[in-house]
Formats: C-alpha cells, structure tokens, sequence
C-alpha cells in the first residue's frame, strides 16, 4: 500500500481522493482553489497569493481527524494587492544557489506523541536536532500525520527498560502502511513536580502516561497518592499549569517543569535510575537497506498450525547466525482465538499471536533474504516493517 507523492495525484479535480490510506479506505484532502490559479486561468494576472491547506474528514469514513492542521499562508496585505501587477513579487525561478547544500533546507516536521515537553520530543530532537517538533495528541494521530504528508517523520516508543513494551506503538505498527527507518535511545528521567509551594505531602493525585507511572512504581507507592494515566507526560504538567490545581502532582521531564512553570518536588524518581526507552523513527517511505554498518530488520508474523512451529520459525535464524534482538508476542486483536478443526467441535483452543521479531542483519544481506524466504513455510503472515541503522549511541 504505497502513497502517491502529491505531485501525482488528479490535481485537476481539486479534491484529492488517495485511495489504500491506513485502513485501505479514501480519505479526502480538500485543497482550496488559490485565487492566483482561478484568475490565471480565466485569463488575468494573479491579484494575490495564498494557499491553505485544509484537512477535513471524509463523513462516510470513521478515520480520526489529525487534530491540528497547517497553517494557512496569510493572504498578501491589501496594499500589495493594490500595487500596479506588474510590480507584484512573482515567483523567482531557482537559480544554482538554491540548489547548493548550504542553501535554505526547509526544516524536516517530525512528530511525537503529547505535548512540547514530552519525551518523545526529546527523542525527535535528538534525531533531527533542527526539526520542525509537531506535537500530536495521540499515537494514531502521529502516525496519520506522516500518512497525509502533514509530517515528513514520526518518532514513537516502541520499548522501555525497565516497564517494557508500548503496545499502542505495535498495534499501529500493523494497522498502518509506515516503514521503520531508524530507531533512538533516549535516557529518561522522571521529575515530580507541582504549582510552586505545593509540598510533596499535600498531593492527592499524581497524573501521567501509563508508561511513566510504570516507571515509577516504588516512588509512588512511598507517596500513596492515586496515580490516573494522561496522554503524555507533557500534557499532565500543562493540564496542573492551566487548571491551577494544588492538590495534584506530575510526571513528567525537568523541560516540561520549565515549560509550563511547575516546581520539581524530586528529580530522578524512577525505579531503576538508568532508564532507557527506545523509539521508532518512521516514513512513508522504507530506506534502501545496505551492508557495512550495524544494522536491525524488524519482521512481524503469525504462525501456521502445528506443533514446534515457533521453534522452527526461530531456528531460521539461528541456523544462519543472526543474532535475535527482540521478540514480542500480542494477542491478535481482530482474531483473538484459534480454533481447533471439525473433530474436536471448533472449540477455541489458545490465543492466536502476532509475534514481533527484530533481528541484526539487513536485508541487503542473503543470509537474511534467505532466512525471511525460509521463515514463508512456517507463517500464515509476513510484514518486514524496516530494514534499518542500529541505534548505538546513547
Ligand atoms: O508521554 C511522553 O512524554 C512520551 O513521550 C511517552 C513516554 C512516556 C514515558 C517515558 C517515555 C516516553
């Protein structure tokens, strides 16, 4: 399931329809005819230009709406449009300088799951140190943000140290087309924070991600204050800022303490101080993998029937020394149990799985071409979801 650039789409019809978008159903991109096209093609000069971007959600369609949208270009000021036309600013063609290196780079828009202050910020900055950050209120929305181009990249966590997986970052894994391109390490501390002159004894409840409340476990239990999961990180600090709440604390990075003006009660708080989670960079596009670095392919399958098949499809790798980094097993949401054959009434037996596999090897390597072509006879289903650099740096 492959995107069209936008250059490829019917542009005439000005209602882009791209068809096979994340579950295979049109979304509809509505694209406002400028008014210099309008004129243009009735003849006439330009009198402005302005382009807005808008989009909307397709009523037949129960796809979420990307909850933020681009920021229209602001029409030209009226007393441009009352020059003489023929001194209007028109477009100026690119010359060798545009297209030097050290020409403008328009900045890569990478986004994360929560609010500025959120790690996946971070993550996204550590990546792409210059991007544009665009904050999304959930996982789904970040992913769909790539899809529909309002995002060049998505940075989301896919495992932590000590609490383990997102499933969420899994599930959307699978349920949308976007290839893994690259993975960070991110060091995470938690602070505790609350309004300035807020004492650690007068908090009730403390808010966070389920992830951080895992995280911090011990230090919560020592508080005995009712933990509720929030969105993000981020966003639990914000929501304290706004409301004024003085009973309620947060989990969140020392940066959203800044952010949204809260006093740190203890930094470091989470159970095991070294604390890492690592995130998934995606595209709309996979890399093309290559030989001579370290790299990850991350594959995700289930199995056919039969006994040892799990052995089996393991022994796959084993037998061609590649190294396993990572494996996961999820329940298959949509078809969560197996049943047995006729003989034995079609009772459900067990849980169906998707298991989650990352390797180290490219798939530019035969030997990984070779254990993916000998892994088919034992799996109802394969999806390679990238093929991509190892993240080595912390
Ligand atoms: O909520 C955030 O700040 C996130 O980016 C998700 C998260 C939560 C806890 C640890 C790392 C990432």
């Amino acid at each position: 399931m492959d995107l069209k650039a936008p250059g490829t789409c019917s542009c005439g019809a000005r209602r882009l329809r791209w068809r096979d978008l994340g579950h295979g159903k049109p979304v509809a991109l509505s694209v406002p005819v400028p008014a210099w096209r309008r004129e243009r093609a009735q003849g006439r000069r330009p009198k402005h230009f302005g382009l807005s971007v808008k989009l909307v959600k397709d009523e037949s369609l129960s796809l979420p709406r990307a909850s933020f949208s681009l920021t229209p270009t602001p029409p030209e000021e009226e007393s441009v449009r009352n020059q003489n036309l023929s001194l209007l600013p028109l477009p100026k063609p690119l010359s060798s300088t545009d297209l030097s290196v050290s020409g403008h780079k328009p900045n890569i828009r990478v986004a994360y799951q929560g609010c500025p202050g959120a790690f996946g910020e971070a993550a996204a900055r550590k990546v792409y140190p210059d991007c544009q950050a665009v904050p999304c209120e959930q996982f789904e929305v970040a992913f769909k943000a790539v899809q529909l181009w309002l995002a060049d990249k998505a940075v989301l966590p896919i495992e932590n140290s000590s609490f383990g997986s997102y499933h969420r970052t899994h599930d959307l894994l699978l349920s949308h087309s976007l290839h893994i391109v690259g993975e960070v390490q991110l060091a995470v501390d938690h602070c505790l924070m609350a309004l300035p002159g807020v004492k650690k004894k007068e908090l009730k409840r403390v808010l966070s991600h389920p992830q951080a409340l895992g995280q911090c476990e011990i230090a919560l239990s020592k508080l005995g204050v009712i933990r509720e999961s929030f969105d993000d990180t981020a966003g639990a600090a914000r929501l304290i800022a706004s409301k004024g709440l003085g009973d309620v604390g947060a989990i969140a990075s020392a940066q959203a303490a800044e952010i949204y003006g809260l006093h740190i009660l203890e930094d470091k708080i989470q159970d095991i101080s070294f604390n890492i989670t690592r995130f998934l960079i995606l595209a709309r596009e996979p890399i093309i993998p290559r030989i001579g670095c370290p790299f990850k392919t991350s594959i995700v399958f289930t199995l056919e029937d039969g006994s040892g098949v799990l052995y089996k499809a393991l022994a796959v790798f084993a037998l061609r020394n590649i190294n396993l980094t990572k494996i996961e097993s999820r329940p298959q949401r949509k078809r969560p149990l197996r049943f047995v054959d006729d003989t034995d009434h079609g009772t459900a037996k067990y849980f169906d799985y998707l298991f989650y596999i990352d390797f180290e090897a490219s798939m530019a390597e035969p030997r990984a071409q070779n254990a993916l072509s000998n892994l088919q006879e034992f799996v109802t289903f394969l999806r390679v979801l990238g093929s991509f650099p190892m993240d080595i740096t912390l």
